[in-house]
């Protein structure tokens, strides 16, 4: 059965599995967006069912939220929670610092509120997901409607005076009509290629009238759990400054495996 999906695929499987490790009897848990996080999600609600395992979890986007309850999570709001111990949540890209650009799958506000509100942000990724210097994927930013193009024009401008290497931009479309977030915004996606300074990009962006959130998450992520495509898992830990190696062993989880190929 684990033959049939991709090294990448595989490479994120093995992220998920080994992320639900540091998951503890009674903890809120932030649960991410996304098909590293959604194996994440069935991982923590195979733990629930068979071993037991008491958790509240707070989804970051609906379809989370749908998954979380299918697979038997008790979920509940962020407001309800108050706080977390622990968000698990995948992501873009991912650089030596831990910075990261999220919003791929367009829930990049509730997680970026969620993983602010978590003791700990644990990011699940592939290894391909690593890069020397951000940018190369398309960076989201979350717009009001309102005046979008006004708005997307004042970024392309503002992008001049930043270290960047390109800086048009398209909105992102769900077929014809554009793709609405889940607190009813567009997404603008920045291709800029190169990110040389994302903590400045990140705050000049969110003081533009108009933008919401920017997918830039810094001093945010605390580890990341590398997943590559032969069973191999690192853990980095940013504090800590250590990596821990472990191999999964694909056909002891052929069960799971095969329910989330499908
Ligand atoms: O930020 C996200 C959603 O907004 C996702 O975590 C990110 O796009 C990674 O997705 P995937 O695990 O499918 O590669």
């Amino acid at each position: 059965m684990s033959g049939e999906l991709s090294p990448i695929d595989k490479a994120k499987f093995v992220a998920a599995k080994r992320s639900v490790d540091y998951v503890e009897d009674g903890m809120r848990v932030g649960l991410g967006t996304g098909s590293t996080a959604a194996w994440m999600v069935r991982c923590l609600g195979e733990l629930v069912r068979e071993d037991g395992l008491k958790i509240k979890g707070v989804p970051t986007s609906t379809r989370t939220a749908e998954l979380a309850r299918e697979v038997g999570i008790e979920v509940i709001s962020l407001d309800e929670a108050k706080w977390l111990d622990l968000t698990i949540d995948g992501a873009d890209e991912f650089d030596g610092d831990l910075s990261l650009i999220k919003g791929g799958g367009g829930a990049l506000l509730q997680e970026k509120i969620v993983a602010t509100a978590s003791d700990q942000m644990i990011v699940i990724a592939d290894i391909g997901k690593e890069v020397e210097t951000l940018g190369a994927f398309p960076l989201p930013v979350e717009l009001i409607p309102f005046g979008w193009q006004t708005t997307q024009a004042l970024i392309e401008e503002t992008l001049i005076s930043m270290d960047v290497l390109g800086r048009n931009s398209t909105l992102r479309m769900n077929g014809p009509r554009p793709f609405i977030t889940d607190e009813g915004n567009y997404i603008l996606d920045l291709h800029l290629n190169r990110i040389g300074e994302p903590r400045q990009l990140a705050m000049v962006l969110n003081q533009m009238p108009g933008v919401v959130e920017n997918g830039l998450f810094i001093d945010i992520c605390d580890s990341v759990i590398v997943g590559f495509g032969d069973g191999r898992v690192e853990v980095r830990d940013i504090n800590a400054g250590t990596v821990e190696e472990s191999r999964l062993d694909f056909l002891e989880d052929d069960n799971l495996f095969s329910d989330l190929s499908e």
